[in-house]
């Protein structure tokens, strides 16, 4: 950190895209999309940005108490705003960045006044700190602090192109460099500052950026080349691409959303991929699910849900919403997919149940108010994903067996 210049670019960029996100709810994404289609930035620029705007955004309302300003007033004090991020960051402040060492001195002696708010210190707005409360109990303060820290980068090797040992040389010759991730294998971790999009690896399919946790859920489907699998929740196929690489293009991969869009996504990165047993099918009523009553050896739920357990990811989910307001609703929406979705399965078949969120009431849960009403399922095994223990996103499974019809 200690090397780190903070440019007038560097400066404007993340002003305008905290004022987008911050501001006009935009989402985090997004915000870096727009500000980046129309700037040739070296890769060193674009990490310098993501780098300042994600550790504002995880931390808004530190910084926001330290300033003694609202949210709206971001702009005209961000002179300011990138004087305290250089006083946390150990940097002396940039000689283009306007100020006097008064006001150094004066946000110094109120950050100190802050350093026992752990609560603050950890980025965390009120609601989510209650909530966390309520569902963790004494293990909520250390998830809090990990779900605080900056997230790292990890990949998913396609092991439908070549392995993991080859990528990590692929990787190198393109100035990419990647460690093995000890406790899951196929998933590297990416050590440099370099883009990986651009890079010649990626636009062959050989692998994609997915989180180790993501990673551990499709494993524990336990895919078998030949079988028949549904990945009912789609989406733009995160989870859909690592079950067809275990599938090895044997068998057919369903993968179902009720966003075409998403699917779309989903048919580029498989065809990027080579993984040629995907059919996508958009779920446009119930009797889409009806149809495929008793038809799958394995299913895969990864159900919407609050997104809690990859805020290091999203932090500025922290900031667009008061989850505990919208979490019944999920709630509701989670406990249907559930019961209406695993009647898709064959008796003896499997259902992984997923959630990138480590609240129970989104797991265990929802897993024993099923099993108490479904006496035709067991459970097998489940797994909290803790962002604390692990380091990586925060995640949850739970697996399944259909037992009888
Ligand atoms: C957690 S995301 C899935 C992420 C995806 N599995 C991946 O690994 O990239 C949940 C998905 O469920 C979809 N969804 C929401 N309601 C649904 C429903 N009733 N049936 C099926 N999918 C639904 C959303 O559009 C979203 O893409």
């Amino acid at each position: 950190m200690s090397k780190f210049v903070l440019t007038p670019r560097v400066c404007h960029s993340t002003i305008r895209i905290l004022e987008d996100v911050v501001n006009k709810q935009v989402a985090l994404d997004k915000a870096y999309s727009y500000q980046f289609q129309n700037m040739e930035l070296t890769s060193q620029e674009h990490a310098d940005i993501t780098q300042v705007v994600g550790s504002i955004i995880r931390k808004l309302n530190l910084y926001l108490t330290i300033l003694e300003i609202t949210s709206d007033k971001l702009i005209e004090n961000q002179a300011s705003l990138f004087v305290v991020w250089s006083i946390l960051n150990d940097l002396a402040t940039p000689s283009h960045i306007q100020h006097t060492e008064q006001q150094v001195s004066e946000f110094k002696s109120r950050i100190d006044s802050l350093t026992t708010n752990v609560v603050l210190q950890d980025g965390c707005p009120d609601w989510l700190d209650t909530l966390g409360h309520e569902q963790l109990a004494e293990q909520w303060p250390a998830e809090r602090a990990a779900l605080s820290l900056p997230p790292k980068r990890y990949i998913r090797v396609n092991t439908l192109k070549g392995d993991q040992a080859t990528l990590k040389n692929q990787l190198q010759a393109e100035g990419i460099t990647a460690i093995d991730v000890p406790s899951v294998a196929n998933v590297l971790e990416i050590t440099s500052n370099s883009s990986l999009f651009k890079s010649t690896a990626f636009q062959n399919g050989l692998f994609e950026q997915q989180d180790p946790g993501s990673v551990l859920i499709l494993n524990a489907l336990d895919v078998k080349p030949g079988h028949k699998v549904i990945d009912a929740c789609a989406g733009a196929g995160g989870k859909s691409l690592g079950l067809a690489s275990h599938m090895k293009r044997k068998g057919r991969l369903l993968a179902m959303d009720i966003e075409q869009h998403k699917l779309d996504t989903l048919k580029v990165r498989a065809k990027r991929a080579s993984a040629d047993n995907i059919e996508t099918r958009l779920i446009t009523s119930s009797k889409t699910i009806k149809r495929l009553k008793l038809s799958t050896d394995r299913l895969l739920l990864d159900v919407p849900c609050s997104g809690l357990g990859v805020l290091k990811r999203n932090p500025d989910a922290k900031w667009h919403r008061d989850m505990s307001v919208t979490l019944p609703d999920l709630l509701a929406l989670q406990a249907d997919i559930l019961t209406r979705y695993t009647k898709m399965l064959k008796v003896g078949g499997e259902v992984v149940y997923a959630t990138c969120s480590i609240l129970p009431c989104e797991n265990q849960d929802q897993i024993d108010k099923f099993l108490a009403e479904n006496q035709n399922f067991e459970l097998l095994t489940s797994e909290t994903i803790s962002p604390a223990n692990t380091g990586f996103d925060g995640f949850y499974w739970a697996k399944l067996r259909r037992i009888t019809e």
